[in-house]
């Protein structure tokens, strides 16, 4: 971590922060309300986060909130939802809607994820059934890897919750920001690949069948991949998910079932695990991660990590300067540390000055939050002591 660390994201932190909070979050709410027929008492609940997550202050969690608390909720209890680290923020909403419609119960629909009817609307749409036919001839245009590598890089771009600010989507930009992907090969040589997933659906399928593809050619040996132990901003991958693709590929005409039957027997002889750990769905930076974490992370030939979210929680959620090197902001990280992540918030580091200011004249500020743009960062040196 650089010396001088840059400012931490408010709610109150420019325009993005402040629509997510103010627009988004309000709008994700009505698509769960609208989803399901849920009854009064859920209805009032979510009735009551719409109002308390755009006008009211942070208030206490029911239940057993001990994880909570350790993560900071008794500090920031009474504070506006604005007025704290916007990454404490958004995480905390997700939690709060997840109470709101019984999820952690007791009760029936206790273990119902809200988001499933998009999460599956989009796993059976037509365009995936496109991007599994594709491995058909997966050999026939180039290098396989990195045909998977780029599957895996844009489908981060399948990411629901955005697609509610419709005016951020635009046409995909195919030249990244920054690519260091030739360090990423040397480092997958029979090894563990932590993958630490983002969304559901079509960026899972393609994280899926990197996976499959990594251990059919033996680049690795063994792979865990990190999904989240419940639902969590709107299409992030939970287990019962990764279940949901792996039968989508297993039902798959041609190539694709191949995949579904490397990955089916993977899980079952145990070289490819799911983890979901608690701390996956922390509000919290990753450089602040449990013990039991570090480990795992420093026991893999390279840590993935997926997506914009990702991002921000493993180089801080801070405005850095866009060239601080990423090597420095994840000097910190146990081991060899990757990330693959189209850009949907302010965060940014590891750009060229040329490349900074090649954006700016083009796009102003757009191109940090448009989904457009994308990066392969790597730190093949992140081993510092654990
Ligand atoms: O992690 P993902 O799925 O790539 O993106 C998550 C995201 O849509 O949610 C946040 C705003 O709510 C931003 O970090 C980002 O735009």
């Amino acid at each position: 971590m650089p010396d001088s660390a840059a400012p931490v994201i408010l709610g109150t932190t420019g325009p993005f922060p402040r629509s997510v909070l103010a627009e988004r979050h309000p709008a994700i709410i009505r698509q769960v309300r609208d989803a399901f027929p849920y009854g009064p008492a859920q209805q009032h609940a979510l009735d009551a986060l719409l109002h308390n997550c755009t006008e009211g202050v942070i208030e206490p969690l029911p239940g057993d909130a001990s994880g909570w608390r350790d993560w900071g909720l008794d500090g920031y209890a009474g504070r506006s939802w604005f007025d704290v680290p916007w990454l404490w923020s958004e995480s905390y909403f997700y939690r709060r809607l997840l109470d709101a419609v019984g999820y952690f119960g007791p009760g029936p629909w206790q273990g119902i994820d809200p988001f499933r009817p998009f999460k599956l609307a989009e796993l059976d749409a037509k365009e995936t059934d496109e991007e599994l036919a594709a491995l058909d001839d997966l050999g026939s245009h180039g290098d396989p890897d990195r045909a998977l590598l780029h599957g895996s890089l844009w489908g981060n771009r399948a990411d629901l919750g955005f697609r509610l600010s419709a005016a951020e989507s635009g046409e995909a930009v195919a030249a990244l920001v920054a690519d260091d992907s030739a360090a990423l090969w040397p480092l997958l040589h029979g090894g563990t690949l932590c993958l630490v997933a983002d969304n559901a659906g079509r960026e899972l399928v393609p994280d899926l069948l990197l996976i499959a593809r990594l251990l059919d050619t033996g680049r690795i040996a063994r792979a865990v991949l990190h999904v989240k132990p419940y639902p969590y901003y709107v299409s992030d991958a939970t287990t019962a998910d990764v279940l949901d693709a792996l039968r989508r590929l297993t039902t798959a005409p041609g190539a694709a079932a191949g995949y579904g039957r490397t990955l089916w027997s993977a899980m079952a002889d145990g070289r490819l695990a799911v983890r979901a750990h608690p701390f996956s769905c922390a509000p919290l930076p990753y450089s602040e991660m449990p013990g039991d974490l570090r480990a795992e992370f420093a026991s893999a030939a390279l840590t993935i990590f997926k997506g914009d979210l990702n991002y921000r929680r493993l180089v801080g959620d801070r405005l850095w300067p866009p060239t601080t090197p990423f090597a420095e902001v994840t000097d910190w990280f146990p081991g060899p540390v990757a990330a693959l992540r189209t850009l949907k918030s302010d965060v940014i580091t590891g750009l060229s000055a040329d490349t900074e200011a090649t954006l700016d004249a083009a796009e102003a500020e757009r191109w940090r939050t448009a989904g457009t743009h994308a990066l392969i960062q790597v730190n093949p040196h992140a081993s510092a002591a654990t």
